[in-house]
């Protein structure tokens, strides 16, 4: 069986945003403030008028919201924080494992707090080298997915992490039945390196900017193009696949 294509998630920070991305083509619209920090929390009555700004409009049902928490290296924060933003009603939330944490207790606490209302993603930092020990504690915790992002927000994922890290990760995280993710200051041009590695998305803020400053405005040119590039994508595969079942049926 195929799986399903790599979505593309984009952050924003307003509703306005949202629908900006919603329109240019983004498939997860992330609530997240840029200018707070790497994983920078928007206030909870934003992210509800986010939420309601994408499901007011019939034409993006099928578009999913999701949120961060906040930069928290305090656990007690981390858990009110999200509980919080799950009370905003997003699709999903996502909360960072800064590695000043105690993060398999965090991960366990999260999971019995939350995991029965909303689905939850850990965000591994790769800064300092991913702990791909944690992944069996998330799935074990019940979250729904984890996804690799960056602290520093400099050259980028693809500077730190080397791609065959980052197929490991995908492998490893799948086999425990979790959804994956990568992001980390990645350009439209990663797309294509990283797209074949499967994840189940992609996540966008600085590069789909003006200026590829993620503080400033979404460039709706830039989501369309970064949305362009994941649909070539996903055409080339299915007609790679296509043709691979008709020589098949001709053998
Ligand atoms: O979750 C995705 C992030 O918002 C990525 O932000 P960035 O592209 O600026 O690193």
């Amino acid at each position: 069986m195929s799986r399903p294509r790599t979505r593309l998630l984009v952050s924003v920070s307003t509703p306005a945003e949202a629908l900006l991305a919603a329109e240019a083509g983004a498939d997860l619209i992330d609530a997240k403030d840029p200018s707070a920090g790497p994983l920078g929390a928007l206030t909870p009555e934003t992210v509800t008028g986010i939420v309601s700004a994408v499901r007011a409009n019939a034409s993006f049902a099928d578009r999913l919201v999701t949120a961060v928490i906040g930069d928290h290296r305090d656990a007690d924060a981390a858990l009110v924080a999200a509980d919080r933003i799950a009370a905003t009603g997003v699709d999903m939330v996502k909360v960072g494992l800064y590695p000043e944490l105690d993060r398999p207790a965090l991960v366990a606490a999260l999971g019995r707090r939350l995991a029965g209302r909303t689905r939850l993603v850990a965000v591994l930092l790769a800064d300092h080298g991913l702990d791909l020990s944690l992944v069996v504690r998330i799935a074990d915790a019940g979250f729904a997915g984890v996804m690799i992002d960056t602290m520093g927000k400099g050259d980028g994922l693809l500077t730190i992490t080397g791609l065959d890290t980052l197929a490991g990760f995908i492998g490893h995280a799948r086999s425990h039945g979790l959804m994956t993710g990568l992001a980390g200051s990645l350009k439209v041009a990663d797309i294509d390196r990283l797209v074949p590695l499967g994840p189940d998305l992609i996540g966008f803020r600085g590069g789909l900017c003006e200026g590829g400053d993620r503080t400033r405005p979404l460039d709706p040119e830039r989501v369309r193009a970064a949305a362009a590039g994941l649909g070539a994508l996903v055409a080339t595969a299915a007609s790679t696949g296509a043709a691979a079942t008709s020589r098949h049926a001709a053998e």
